[in-house]
């Protein structure tokens, strides 16, 4: 064992800003956004985590670096850290900044495909897990989601898990309703696709996104399957579109 900690590579560092999706919506938070990702979803709305197209924007950060800069950029109107990425559950080295920004106070949350196992998962206030359906071209692992999810639903409170499933068609609902059979006792958020990852025109794109927003809502509704879900749009994608970094 050697104990000089591995940098983390590091895309964006931005916030404060709202957390546009799932469990804690709403939440006034940062995000740090690493590099890479194992998987390579056709409409993946952060591509340039893995797509060589943001490679000289990666940065070599250590814990304390990362802390800085969230500080020199929130001050003190923060209390909320969102890891995400590209997939934050490759990188062992998150352990070291789970642990400071614990120590400074801070609630700590993490975005993941569920793909992948690391101890500090353990320690996060919320994670959600957002398995990707038919559309996205990729093939669910169950047995490893299925240990995942074992290993962080028996998590005192307030340490919390929640299941995300992103739905842009029927495949996409069918497939959710087998993630909420599978984990009846996990909160499920259904998700409403961005179909256009590029488009910026706002106004149009939050129409867009509305329309969608409906149909996943009346489908829901006539499905005695999926009683207990919630059903949300990306905050986010409705006020700033596809911008970076909000
Ligand atoms: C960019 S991913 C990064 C974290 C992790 N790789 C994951 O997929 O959970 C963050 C969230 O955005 C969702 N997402 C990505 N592209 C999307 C799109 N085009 N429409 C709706 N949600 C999307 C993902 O499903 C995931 O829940
Ligand atoms: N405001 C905002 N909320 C988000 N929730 C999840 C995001 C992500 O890309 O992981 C995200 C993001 O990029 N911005
Ligand atoms: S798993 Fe997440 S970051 Fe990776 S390609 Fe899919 S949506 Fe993008
Ligand atoms: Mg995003």
């Amino acid at each position: 064992m050697n104990n000089v900690t591995r940098p983390v590579p590091v895309l964006e560092i931005f916030g404060p800003t709202i957390q546009g999706e799932g469990m804690v919506i709403g939440q006034k938070t940062m995000f740090v956004r690493t590099a890479g990702c194992d998987y390579h979803c056709s409409w993946c709305d952060s591509a340039f985590t893995w797509d060589g197209s943001s490679k000289e924007q990666i940065r070599l950060l250590s814990a304390r670096d990362i802390w800085e800069e969230l500080v020199s950029l929130g001050g003190n109107r923060f209390s909320h850290v969102t890891l995400s990425g590209g997939n934050p559950a490759l990188l062992p080295q998150l352990a070291e900044l789970v642990r400071l920004l614990h120590q400074q106070g801070m609630e700590v949350a993490v975005e993941t495909q569920g793909s992948r196992w690391q101890d500090w998962l353990e320690e996060i206030d919320q994670v959600t897990l957002s398995p990707k359906p038919p559309s996205s071209g990729m093939e669910t692992n169950w047995p490893v989601l299925d240990e995942i999810v074992r290993r962080l639903s028996g998590r005192p409170a307030p340490l919390s898990l929640s299941l995300k499933v992103v739905v842009f068609d029927e495949d996409d609902l069918i497939y959710a309703e087998s993630v909420h059979q599978r984990y009846p006792q996990i909160d499920l958020y259904l998700q409403v696709g961005n179909p256009d990852v590029r488009r910026m025109d706002v106004s149009h794109h939050a129409a867009d996104l509305l329309q969608r927003y409906q149909w996943l809502i009346d489908r829901v509704m006539t499905m005695s399957s999926m009683n207990n879900v919630r059903i949300l749009p990306q905050l986010h994608a409705l006020v700033w579109g596809n911008k970076r970094g909000v």
